[in-house]
């Protein structure tokens, strides 16, 4: 089966043709820039295959309830030109094919569940640090929904007595993601992550944030696996500092699936668990499971 996928990010987008394999055999990305422009080269692209079904896993927030008037619309995002625009229907109408609609990390969660981290498993937990924090989860073998996307990155946390940041997110200022996404670490500690990495007291307090979220998630969702991946998750001291704080404030209180560095790792399809995700969401889109 020919699918397209898309990953819509805040900073890029990339298209991929492959199969409900897994198999990507064309791929190209842009910049993201207005949805004019952007669309237009996402639908050239794909004018040049003949496909069953598109998938989007898409930044936002977005609408994915189907009996919504503004189904298939990236809704209140930070990004302003995009926002109220109808992707679902702008994709449908060029091109005349199913379109299945997500989050970038549901998407994310989809693709580690059926070819990656959590393969054979029908659990995960798939977590971006970046320029946002998202997670999305695949839970009894279905992408975790309710009257909406989870949105997990937006959680309130116990502030570190040290760490008097006020916090980046424009709307709750010191969730988590205003706590510990990239920006958020750039701005506190006045310089970019990547340029932090011999500084250990940056990586405590990060791992200090990461590992209470995670505590939250097990404790709600109870996941087989946790995938966390993202731009600042490139620093991987950060994962044995995880696995102790966690193990700490957890205090025995239950028992993990597998040895933390089984449990909680980095994506097996490394950059590509959004990418073959979408054409996951592209396959559901067309009836096939
Ligand atoms: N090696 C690194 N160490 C620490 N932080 C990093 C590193 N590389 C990137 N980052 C931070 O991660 C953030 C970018 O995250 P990422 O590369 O996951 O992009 P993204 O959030 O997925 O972007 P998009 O909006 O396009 O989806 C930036 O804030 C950047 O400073
Ligand atoms: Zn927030």
């Amino acid at each position: 089966m020919v699918i397209g996928g898309i990953e819509a990010g805040g900073t890029k987008f990339i298209c991929a043709v492959g199969d409900e394999h897994g198999n990507v055999t064309e791929r190209i990305q842009f910049p993201t820039t207005t949805p004019g422009e952007t669309m237009k080269q996402v639908i050239d692209f794909f004018k040049k295959f003949t496909l069953k079904a598109i998938g989007v896993g898409s930044f936002g927030p977005i609408d994915i309830n189907p009996a919504s008037p503004t189904y298939g619309y990236i809704t209140t995002s930070p990004k302003k030109k995009w926002r109220n625009f109808p992707m679902v229907r702008t994709l449908q109408e060029a091109l005349s094919v199913p379109v299945g609609f997500h989050t970038d990390v549901n998407a994310a969660a989809l693709g580690e569940s059926a070819f990656g981290a959590a393969k054979g498993l029908d659990s995960c937990l798939y977590i971006t640090v970046g320029t946002g924090i998202g997670a999305g989860a695949v839970i009894s073998g279905k992408l975790l929904q309710g009257f909406s996307h989870p949105e997990m990155g937006h959680l309130l946390l116990r502030r570190h007595p040290d760490d008097p940041y006020t916090g980046k997110c424009p709307y709750h200022a010191d969730c988590f993601e205003g706590l510990a996404s990239g920006p958020a670490i750039e701005e506190r500690w006045g310089k970019k992550g990547s340029e932090l990495a011999g500084n250990p007291e940056v990586w405590e307090l990060e791992a200090y944030y990461i590992a209470q979220a995670l505590m939250h998630y097990i404790l709600i969702l109870a996941p087989q696996k946790i995938i966390l991946g993202g731009g600042v998750m490139n620093q991987k001291q950060l994962f044995p500092s995880i696995y102790a704080k966690l193990e700490k404030m957890l205090n025995q209180y239950l028992s993990f699936p597998s040895p933390l560095n089984r449990y909680i790792v980095p994506p097996d399809l490394g950059e590509d668990s959004g990418i073959i995700g979408s054409l996951l969401l592209g396959k559901q889109a067309c009836g096939a499971n």
